[in-house]
């Protein structure tokens, strides 16, 4: 599966552009820019002994370009029944799930999310699977705290967490969330576009 650049990328979406994405789309988002930083940063963290968990796995790209690069075992968890069925298309075991609520405690060495970050624009919001994808609420930063305030429990002892996160998001202030919930963070790697920066977070505890 090849990720493919948009340009573009979500940064700089508009309502209308929203709209004319979702002309192109089915339900479930394409791997872009953001999934590739993410997959990438991945590769070089995980092990083979890993178990990993892709929240929001979409279209399963970053789960299945860890496999094939790590070996290591990668679950995919969305919300979306049509995400979950292309990614288990594409080879990885999927179930549907919010974030990490039926999981054990201690369950993943590693977890990774390339969340819905962008602030949700009231004028334009649709009830559909790309607002889902897209959009955190009015500060974009819902589904991230959502994430964090239970991601936590589900991490072994030395478990981490791989987190995407843009300017347009608040990097600080998910830094500051994350801390508030006993993470550390640390940027591993960033990539910057005309409208905003992506940073993948390394938290740890
Ligand atoms: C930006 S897309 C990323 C998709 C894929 N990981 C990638 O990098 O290409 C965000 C994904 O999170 C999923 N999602 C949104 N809210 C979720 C939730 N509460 N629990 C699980 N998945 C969720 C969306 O359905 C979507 O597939």
């Amino acid at each position: 599966m090849e990720a493919r650049v948009r340009t573009p990328g979500r940064m700089s979406m508009s309502g209308d552009d929203l709209a004319g994405r979702r002309g192109v789309e089915t339900d479930v988002y394409d791997p872009a820019e953001d999934s590739r930083l993410l997959a990438d940063v991945a590769c070089e963290a995980v092990s083979e002994s890993d178990l990993v968990a892709d929240v929001g796995t979409g279209s399963g790209y970053v789960a299945a370009t860890v496999t094939a690069e790590t070996s290591a075992r990668v679950l995919g968890t969305d919300l979306n029944p049509h995400a979950c069925r292309r990614a288990r298309d594409a080879g990885v075991e999927a179930v549907r799930a919010n974030l990490v609520a039926p999981f054990r405690a201690d369950a993943f060495d590693v977890v990774l999310f390339n969340p819905p970050y962008l602030p949700a624009d009231a004028a334009a919001a649709r009830d559909d699977w790309m607002e889902v994808a897209l959009t955190g609420g009015e500060t974009g930063r819902e589904v991230v705290e959502a994430f964090l305030d239970d991601v936590g429990r589900v991490l072994s002892p030395d478990g981490y967490v791989l987190l995407l996160v843009s300017t347009l998001t608040g990097v600080d202030e998910v830094v500051d969330y994350a801390g508030e919930r006993g993470f550390s963070t640390v940027a591993l790697a960033d990539e910057s576009f005309p409208f905003e920066t992506l940073s993948v977070l390394k938290l740890v505890r």
